[in-house]
């Protein structure tokens, strides 16, 4: 920082007196420069003998403060600062003077300089020190009034005889010193600090720049040597500084050999192998009950798995699980852990399967129930399967996990009445149960409530879960041997309320004969974590504080990769008008793509069914309406191929009409889902009874009624929000049309994963509007200039022509379109005003 320079007073020096101010003094230095101030003598006329002539102020630095320098590089160094920073700085000490000048400002920074430059002095002055001279005399030029390169006034120097000259000099010092002394006495007090102040920072400057001097040396020579070497230096001024290179984020993929080795190296299964559960280490018996539960031989992911989770009398580690969508991956793990469960006699919670959605958690309490029977025989224990997932009251669904037993204990009431004020009072909570008669047992005199578990195994959301943990009074994950994450990547990325935190945490309790026991193979928690898109991202992985884990992965996926079912067929349809887009969708699934592709499977389904016990699409509000809506809706002649449209007194028969085939509908939301599937129902009469609604707006109970309708073949089509693209499992489900585009990779493959499911055909189908043709083509079919996909499939996708012939919709059916949005905005306006 340097201070501002005040030119010296326009008065002509004497042309002999080397003290003086050359006239080429002001010529280096405008105002703009950077050097210390001139300080004028005093101004009073009483006194114009005492007034020292005009002279820079000569630069004083404390040398023993300094390693030895030499004098002449000190020169230099002092020449450079002042002049080779000078046009780099103009412009900012140009304001930095003015800031200084109007607010004080610089005084106040100063302060803390001046006081150390006095120190230092009085230091000085302390040890009998003289004062050093002022910039290095030795190196000034003979001859009288000489300048230095900067223009610098150059005190004379007799080298004729160096005593003499020497003592001249400090007779000149001396007097210098006293003008000075009466010029600071002079001055007002305020004045001459302020002055003082100003050259300080300026001394301080440069004695850092001495302090630095190897660095300038070093840095000089490096200056000179590039520019003998390279172009010359251009001078900079304000333009913006060099900036570091962006930072560019690493984008390439995982590969092996960034993996740990259980990741790097996992066990591999083929696609399509077999084996019967016999061969894995399940009873003949229990096979049987399998068997007759659709479950008649092992899919390859359970042929990987089942071996890993059986019990052994090798302690085995964790499992993870990296298989396609409908592969399989659920009776993997509910197998061997309710086949585990069923060995032993009490009831206690001994294992948790979390889950994402409620309707995965209802999906997976079938499988866990079919399991549970199939070990329940010859004197085993039936095990006992339990939900929490928020469809029901709090307290409810307690009352249905735990329970309670008095046993008499008069210290334990004792030290229960104590406790009570910081007993966890549910009744204050926030829970949704509070009016509804739900009563907290109360100990008898002198017993206490023993709290037991109800459910060996408690499939659940993870925010019920941690509900469950901090305020159900009893429940403990101290018997906790199994922890199931499926669809893990969901689970692993969303913390809900740090539910994996925890649960881990709980998990890492150790409580001798709970589940610890030394030496057993039973000990500590089994974990088993599952997707079909695994996440392969450590720092998510970690949170899971995983044993000794190990991986299992379909042959001909790599690391990073994410396989799609082998029997699905893909396609791509091309909307040319993208604002008539429903009508290309009206038209898809009138057109014969929208063929069984596994012909027998949805009839079966839908032998004898000719009502819909779910609600209608053209009902007034789709997810909120009555069951009976649907009759309504269908007595609007369904299947009647004639004549759909006319309003007719005479109500026929209902008939199923001629889709023979389902399909699942993806929209980008709830809204457009709920919209869609009543504009459908609009421009497709026809196919009215037949659509279905699935959003996460929708109530769990009419979202489960409509999946069970849909699995009966009473209704063919869903229309649907993302909600639905994970875990769930339409076993007859043999289209997916993405109306709209999916955001990512792994939500397509969620999603097309809906069908082609247990080795079953299926077709996806994908709307691409211009816009979003190269995203798709590029991310999620990995075609076309800079393709890169994750997605790893046994085709390709196929581009499909769908609409009208010469690639324009008649007018009529235009006109059509346009009365049934107009319907629909009616229709949402009357409900607004509701
Ligand atoms: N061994 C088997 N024999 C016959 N069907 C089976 C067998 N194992 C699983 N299934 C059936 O396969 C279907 C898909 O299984 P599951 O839901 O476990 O797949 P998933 O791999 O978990 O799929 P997603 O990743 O989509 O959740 C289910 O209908 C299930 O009943």
């Amino acid at each position: 920082m340097y201070n501002r320079y005040i030119p010296p007073p326009k008065e002509k020096p004497a042309s002999n007196n080397s003290q003086a101010i050359p006239a080429s003094y002001s010529a280096p230095f405008s105002s703009s420069q950077p050097y210390a101030r001139y300080i004028p003598g005093p101004t009073s006329s009483a006194e114009p003998a005492q007034r020292p002539p005009a002279q820079p102020q000569r630069i004083v630095f404390d040398d023993a403060d300094l390693p030895p320098v030499d004098h002449t590089k000190r020169q230099r160094i002092i020449d450079e600062e002042l002049t080779g920073t000078r046009e780099d700085k103009k412009a900012k000490n140009k304001s930095k003077s003015k800031k200084s000048t109007d607010e004080g400002k610089l005084e106040t920074e100063e302060d803390g300089e001046e006081s150390q430059l006095t120190e230092s002095k009085s230091r000085k002055r302390k040890r009998g020190e003289e004062e050093p001279a002022a910039i290095p005399e030795k190196e000034i030029p003979e001859g009288s009034g000489t300048t230095t390169s900067n223009g610098v006034a150059a005190p004379e120097v007799e080298t004729a005889d160096p005593a003499a000259g020497e003592r001249k000099l400090k007779r000149e010092k001396k007097k210098k010193r006293k003008q000075q002394d009466n010029l600071d006495s002079d001055m007002a007090d305020g004045d001459a600090d302020h002055i003082r102040k100003r050259h300080r920072s300026v001394f301080e400057k440069v004695q850092k720049a001495l302090q630095a001097k190897p660095d300038v040396d070093v840095r000089k020579k490096e200056e000179d040597k590039e520019e003998e070497d390279t172009e010359p230096v251009v001078e900079h001024g304000l333009e913006p500084l060099p900036q570091p290179e962006p930072f560019v984020l690493d984008e390439s993929r995982l590969t092996y050999e960034t993996l740990p080795p259980w990741l790097a190296s996992p066990i591999k299964v083929t696609a399509d192998m077999t084996r019967p559960f016999t061969e894995l280490g399940i009873s003949p018996e229990s096979s049987k009950v399998l068997e007759s539960k659709g479950f008649k031989e092992a899919f390859a992911v359970q042929t990987a798995v089942l071996p890993l989770l059986l019990p052994s009398p090798d302690r085995q580690g964790d499992v993870v699980v990296a298989a396609p969508t409908g592969s399989g991956k659920t009776l993997s793990y509910v197998l061997p852990m309710v086949y585990d469960i069923s060995k032993g006699r009490v009831t206690r919670l001994r294992a948790l399967i979390v889950l994402p959605t409620r309707d995965l958690v209802q999906q997976v309490q079938l499988a866990c129930e079919s399991c549970a029977a199939a070990f329940a025989i010859n004197g085993a224990k039936r095990v006992k399967i339990g939900t929490a997932m928020g469809n029901r009251v709090f307290m409810e669904e307690q009352s249905v996990i735990m329970g309670e037993e008095q046993i008499y204990d008069p210290k334990g009431y004792e030290q229960y009445l104590k406790k009570q004020d910081s007993f966890v009072d549910l009744e204050d909570s926030d829970m949704e149960n509070d009016d509804l008669g739900f009563e907290r047992a109360q100990p008898f005199p002198y017993h206490v409530i023993a709290y037991t578990s109800k459910v060996d195994i408690l499939i659940c959301t993870p925010g019920r879960l941690v509900e469950h943990i901090t305020k159900t009074p009893g429940f403990s994950l101290d018997y906790v041997r199994w922890l199931i994450v499926d669809e893990a990547d969901k689970l692993l990325a969303q913390h809900f309320q740090q539910w994996l935190d925890i649960v881990t945490d709980k998990l890492s309790v150790v409580k001798p004969g709970a589940r610890d026991f030394p030496g057993s193979n039973k000990s500590c928690v089994r974990k088993v974590i599952l997707s079909a898109t695994m996440t392969r991202d450590l720092s998510l992985l970690n949170g899971l504080k995983l044993s000794r884990p190990k991986l299992v992965v379909v042959e001909g996926t790599k690391a990073g990769e994410q396989s799609l079912p082998p029997l699905l067929k893909e396609f791509a349809i091309k909307i040319r008008e993208p604002s008539l887009k429903p009508l290309y969708l009206v038209d898809l699934l009138h057109s014969e793509h929208m063929a069984s592709v596994n012909p027998g499977d949805v009839d079966e389904a839908s032998e004898g069914s000719e009502t819909s016990d779910v609600e209608s699409p053209s009902s007034s509000d789709s997810d909120s309406g009555s069951d009976s809506d649907s009759d309504a809706d269908a007595s609007a002649s369904p299947g009647d191929d004639d004549d759909h449209s006319q309003p007719s007194k005479f109500k026929p028969p209902i008939k199923q009409p001629k889709l023979a085939t389902t399909i699942l509908i993806f929209t980008k939301s709830n809204e457009a889902a709920l919209r869609l599937s009543r504009l459908l129902a609009l421009l497709a009469p026809d196919l009215t009874s037949l659509i279905g609604t699935l959003t996460s707006s929708t109530k769990t109970s009419r979202r489960a009624r409509t999946l069970r309708a849909f699995a009966q073949g009473k209704l063919r089509i869903l229309v649907a929000s993302d909600l639905v693209s994970r875990g769930i499992d339409l076993l007859n489900l043999e289209h997916v049309i993405n109306y709209d585009v999916p955001i990512s990779e792994t939500s397509y493959v969620h999603r097309v994963g809906r069908t082609a499911r247990a080795g079953r055909k299926g077709c996806a189908w994908t709307l691409l509007e211009h816009a979003e043709a190269r995203r798709f083509w590029r991310d999620f079919a990995g075609e076309g200039k800079g393709a890169v996909t994750s997605i790893v499939r046994a085709g390709k996708v196929e581009r499909v022509r769908v609409g009208p012939e010469g690639g324009e919709f008649e007018e009529e059916r235009v006109k059509e379109y346009e009365a049934a949005l107009e319907r629909l905005r009616l229709e949402a306006q009357a409900v607004g005003r509701k």
